[in-house]
């Protein structure tokens, strides 16, 4: 039998030789990596940042891409490519995913060809897992079945296994703007991703392949002489490649979070001695300090207590018990980080979150929008969906006479329907 149509073999201990600690068993003892290719210009996609960096409901698409992988694989470690010029992009998807097992980022290339060897290469020398998932950041809809097809393929000994669509239009040759034939499309697919390969076979073809204009990763095998199997497609694993790809993008994504819930927070803390305040995550300098088991900071209290409420999750204090000593002196931006977290394992998006902070001093309005800006940061959302409002008491009560500041917010979030709640029963 040829070496190209035999099947692939996962040796039992491949893998530990080198280390193989990150990544995840797919079943069988074969371990799996996702290798997520986000190096482009994104030139098609119109002006603005590189498509992998634009919002979609007010998180990046590289982001959802992430997201969708892990929310299947959540040990599943993930070689990222980045733009070369871009690398540092990588602590904010640290702090997007602080649990999830991003390895060191890797520098992408020319094309996306170039980008995937790259990738290989990092994996190769750090953590090689028997199989790797070759996936788009362009792809964010990609589903936990697809990638349990394209794994199922390899555990069965295929080489190579992609998630293909039969084509359903007629297809026609364009010449000159007329038709110049029409082509068959009996056994023609569109090609997506991820697409999974036996590591070692991926990464020899990908050296010996290098500068051939290939574009997907299943040409890149067949050009090796390897046989790729395919599997069932979905429709909804577009790629994002077009300005009107957002749209259709944002629709389905308002399609599945169609849940959508509020909740509302308040908190409030006194003032003592001190020298400035920590509100919204930012330091103002003024005569007293707030009080408080953590660094007091009312306003982010008050807004995780908001995402807890519309979660229906309990509340700060049932999370992080105020006497425990592990919270003393703690930097807030840890328990909103922590809400977001508990929309995001959900499925989840914060929608929008409205703050209103209620004291007469310190004056606010200068700090608004670098509130804001803090909030959003945390909250891994879009700055134009954070409201940051303030109001006194006209002198009245605690405010008033200045022994306190009190925070009130509301948070919208939107999930997907769970069966399990009962949908509106
Ligand atoms: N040099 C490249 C080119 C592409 N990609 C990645 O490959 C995926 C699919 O490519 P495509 O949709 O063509 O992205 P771009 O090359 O960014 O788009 P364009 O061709 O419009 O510039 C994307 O996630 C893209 O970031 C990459 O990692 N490195
Ligand atoms: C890999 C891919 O997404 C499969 O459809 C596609 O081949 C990428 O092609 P592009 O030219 O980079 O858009």
């Amino acid at each position: 039998m040829p070496e190209s149509l035999r099947k692939h073999q996962p040796s039992p201990d491949a893998g530990e030789q080198k280390g193989n600690a990150g990544s995840v068993t797919g079943g069988q003892g074969a371990k799996i990596a996702f290798l997520v290719v986000a190096g482009g210009l994104g030139a098609r996609a119109g002006d603005g940042p590189a498509k992998q960096y634009r919002p979609m409901m007010g998180r990046s698409l590289l982001e959802h891409t992430l997201a969708a992988l892990w929310a299947g694989w959540p040990d599943a470690p993930v070689q990222l490519v980045l733009p070369e010029n871009d690398l540092e992009h990588e602590t904010v998807l640290h702090r997007a995913f602080p649990s999830r097992p991003l390895l060191p980022v890797a520098a992408g290339g020319a094309t996306r060809q170039d980008s995937v060897r790259m990738g290989l290469e990092a994996l190769a020398a750090q953590t090689p897992p028997d199989f790797v998932l070759v996936h788009d950041a362009a792809r964010p809809f990609v589903s936990g079945g697809l990638i349990q097809r394209v794994v199922t393929a390899l555990q069965g000994g295929d080489f190579g296994a992609i998630p293909a669509l039969a084509v359903s239009d007629t297809l026609k040759r364009g010449e000159d703007g007329l038709v110049g034939a029409t082509v068959p499309r009996d056994g023609l697919y569109r090609a997506q991703t991820p697409q999974g390969f036996a590591f070692a076979a991926l990464l020899a073809a990908h050296r010996a392949q290098e500068g051939h204009a290939l574009t997907d990763d299943a040409a890149v095998m067949e050009a090796a002489g390897h046989s790729v199997r395919l599997v069932e497609g979905d429709a909804d694993n577009f790629k994002i490649t077009y300005p009107q790809d957002f749209a259709r993008g944002e629709a389905l994504l308002a399609a599945r979070t169609g849940d959508v819930r509020t909740g509302t927070g308040f908190d409030v803390h006194r003032f003592g001695p001190g020298d400035h305040v920590t509100l919204c995550g930012i330091k103002i300098p003024y005569s007293h300090a707030l009080m408080g088991h953590s660094d007091a900071d009312v306003a982010l209290h008050a807004l995780t207590d908001a995402i807890l409420a519309a979660l229906a999750d309990g509340d700060i204090g049932s999370h992080f018990p105020p006497g425990e000593a592990d919270w003393a002196g703690m930097d807030s931006a840890h328990f909103l980080r922590f809400a977001a977290g508990r929309v995001a394992a959900r499925g989840g998006l914060i929608a929008h979150l409205a703050l209103t902070l209620i004291c007469e001093r310190p004056k606010i309005g200068p700090h608004r929008a670098s509130m804001a800006a803090r909030i959003a940061e945390i909250a891994g959302i879009g700055p134009a969906r954070v409201s940051v409002q303030a109001t006194t008491t006209e002198k009245l009560g605690f405010t008033g006479r200045g022994e306190g500041i009190a925070a009130q917010a509301a948070a919208t979030v939107r999930l997907p329907f769970a069966v399990e709640e009962g949908g509106f029963s």
